[in-house]
């Protein structure tokens, strides 16, 4: 009751009875998940439902903080969903162990909803639950976060941009095959030849470098210089687990294979020549180090670098573990697979990395930071979820407010970035919602509900003659379901044939397209008859938003890694790594031209 009326008095009464009869999806109840579901069930919010396919891992508890040790290996979902409600008992709260993108989440299912919010980890995830949302015409909160950066935006179908609007960057990164095999600059290249070409060499399945699209070794004599220094190692490889097996590749590697390159001059006129390493003199150094006790790699610092003769030391200890379990598994045929979790594996590729870096003079890595670089892990930072979900609730509030007061979705929502660098270490850049890109593939559509009464009686032809007389679907037509082509202009076969005999029911999306352009897609998304309702009808005519025809001229796509300097952000040198890394994770940052810069607010915390 006070809680109420503090509320009232924050947001007005009118606000607060709709909080409380809104029903809220939260889908994912990880990190920001559970800092989200908290905040929502102390703000007025009185029906909640949280969705997550996982079960709670005892990494989760140092800030998953609505879960206990007693929660292990529980769905995070009802658990959280029932730590809510023991905060306000006077709330609803539910949770569903399930994978968002299973089937019986049909779009019917996300209609039921009057705002979602996603809390998700994952590309996939986000873009599925993007579409869902635009089908369901249901607002949708995202957000995503990596370490200490972060961003929430508002995304209204038709009225604000979507997930896709915005191109995206690949999740996997890749690199220049003559940048990891011959001239390193950075750790993250030491870390990549460590573990995708040295670890997969010796004990994995060898296989090429992952390449940059497109790329190729240009030059004939270097490829075929690469080419033996492989197959040379592909030998050494065969004898693993052989006397001397450490020194031998250790020679190779660090010592033989940088002579050669050194002896290609014209490589070094403008970088630093790389400095062979010598295996007696670094057994010498380690020994007098070590006087009489053996390594224990358990107790080595985790997050120092390595000195040289320790990390020659790790790596010949590490080589020889791998080595003898490598040999032991060929009885079942089967290579050692990279993880980062398993101790050898990771002694090995840390200590590697740290050898070719001191061959080439690069910046030496911690073990817990190599281990961060090859899991391709940001690490998760508490305070930054906190602050995220603290800013999905208020853009969560405003929308409905909005929404209430017949407001445009931009007058009060915004796209908030969380920045951090060393001269402000907590910067909020408020960002101004842009209308949707008028060529995005998921956004221009329009989404319609097509209930069916009788999926064995209902045929293709008969649906699009159905839908065609209602909306404009245009010429030439093909019809798509998920990755299938139903028909198209040259494929008529299933057009006399029923939905079911085509296993298309309740809950299949089908995308109708016309070959001329000026025809926005149509999304039918399937759905079972009301009561009493017979044939087929077609939902949602009236309330989507019609395009425009495309615009004549094609748009060159914009650069997608430029720096965007007006937001206030500084980048300090050792940053620029890991504002890349972050961006591809997040995968929403801006990535705006000169010439089309938006407005942005900084508001620092202090
Ligand atoms: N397709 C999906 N359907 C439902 N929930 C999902 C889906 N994909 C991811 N999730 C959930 O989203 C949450 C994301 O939270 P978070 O980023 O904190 O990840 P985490 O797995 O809990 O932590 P970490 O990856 O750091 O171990 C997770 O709980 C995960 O189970
Ligand atoms: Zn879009």
């Amino acid at each position: 009751m006070r809680q109420t009326t503090q509320l009232s008095q924050l947001f007005g009464a009118e606000t607060v009875a709709q909080l409380a009869a809104t029903r809220i999806l939260v889908v994912g109840a990880g990190g920001i998940g559970c800092e989200l579901l908290k905040n929502l069930g102390g703000s007025g919010f009185g029906d909640i439902t949280a969705l997550d396919l996982d079960t709670i891992d005892l990494s989760n508890l140092n800030r998953q903080f609505l879960f206990q040790r007693t929660h292990l290996s529980q769905p995070k979902s009802t658990t959280a969903a029932a730590a809510i409600s023991r905060f306000n008992p006077g709330i609803a709260a539910a949770g569903i162990l399930g994978n968002v993108k299973d089937r019986r989440f049909t779009v019917d299912w996300f209609a039921g909803f009057g705002l979602v919010f996603n809390a998700l980890d994952n590309l996939d995830a986000r873009r599925h639950v993007n579409t869902m949302c635009l089908a369901a015409h249901v607002p949708l909160v995202e957000s995503g976060t990596a370490g200490h950066l972060g961003q929430v935006t508002v995304i209204d179908g038709g009225l604000t941009e979507c997930f896709e609007c915005r191109p995206k960057a690949a999740e996997r990164r890749t690199f220049p095959v003559c940048t990891i095999r011959s001239t390193p600059s950075a750790p993250v290249h030491c870390v990549v030849w460590a573990k995708d070409y040295l670890f997969a060499q010796l004990f994995g399945a060898a296989a090429p470098l992952p390449q940059a699209e497109g790329e190729r070794v240009e030059d004939e004599a270097v490829a075929e210089e690469l080419r033996e220094e492989e197959r040379a190692l592909a030998e050494l490889a065969a004898a693993v687990g052989g006397a001397d097996f450490a020194r031998r590749v250790f020679v190779k590697v660090f010592d033989r294979d940088v002579r050669r390159l050194l002896a290609a001059d014209h490589m070094w006129v403008q970088r630093r020549a790389p400095e062979p390493l010598d295996y007696d003199k670094l057994l010498e150094q380690w020994e007098a180090r070590a006087d009489g006790v053996p390594l224990d790699p358990a107790k080595l610092s985790d997050h120092e670098p390595m000195a040289v003769e320790l990390a020659f030391a790790l790596f010949c200890h590490a080589t020889r573990v791998l080595a003898q379990r490598h040999v032991a598994s060929e009885g079942d045929g089967s290579p050692l697979v990279f993880d980062k979790d398993d101790a050898a594996c990771l002694w090995f590729v840390a200590a590697t990395a740290s050898l070719r870096s001191y061959v080439f003079g690069i910046a030496q890595r911690s073990v817990f930071d190599v281990k961060a670089i090859a899991g391709n892990i940001i690490p998760a930072v508490a305070t930054t979820n906190a602050i995220a979900a603290g800013l999905m609730v208020v853009q969560g509030i405003s929308l409905l407010q909005q929404k209430l007061r017949g407001l445009s979705v931009g007058e009060r929502c915004c796209t908030a970035y969380l920045a951090y660098n060393a001269k402000r270490p907590r910067s909020i850049l408020r960002e101004g919602l842009a209308p949707p890109n008028v060529r995005c593939a998921v956004c221009r559509r329009r989404y319609l509900t097509l209930r069916v009464e009788d999926f064995g009686r209902a045929t293709l032809d008969g649906v699009l003659r159905f839908v065609g007389g209602m909306v404009e679907l245009g010429e030439d037509l093909a019809v798509v379901e998920g990755a299938r082509i139903l028909c198209d202009p040259d494929y008529e076969d299933n057009l006399g044939a029923s939905l079911e005999s085509l296993g298309v029911g309740e809950g299949a999306m089908l995308t109708v397209v016309s070959e001329d352009e000026a025809v926005v897609p149509v999304v039918l998304s399937l759905a079972s008859a009301r009561e009493g309702s017979e044939g087929m009808v077609l939902e949602g005519v009236e309330s989507v938003p019609v395009f425009e025809p495309l615009p004549v001229e094609p748009q060159e796509p914009q650069e997608e890694e430029e720096e965007n300097d007006d937001v206030g952000v500084e980048v300090v040198e050792d940053e620029v790594e890991r504002r890349r890394l972050t961006r591809d994770a997040l995968a929403v940052l801006p990535a705006e031209s000169a010439s089309k810069k938006r407005a942005v607010d900084v508001v620092t915390i202090d």
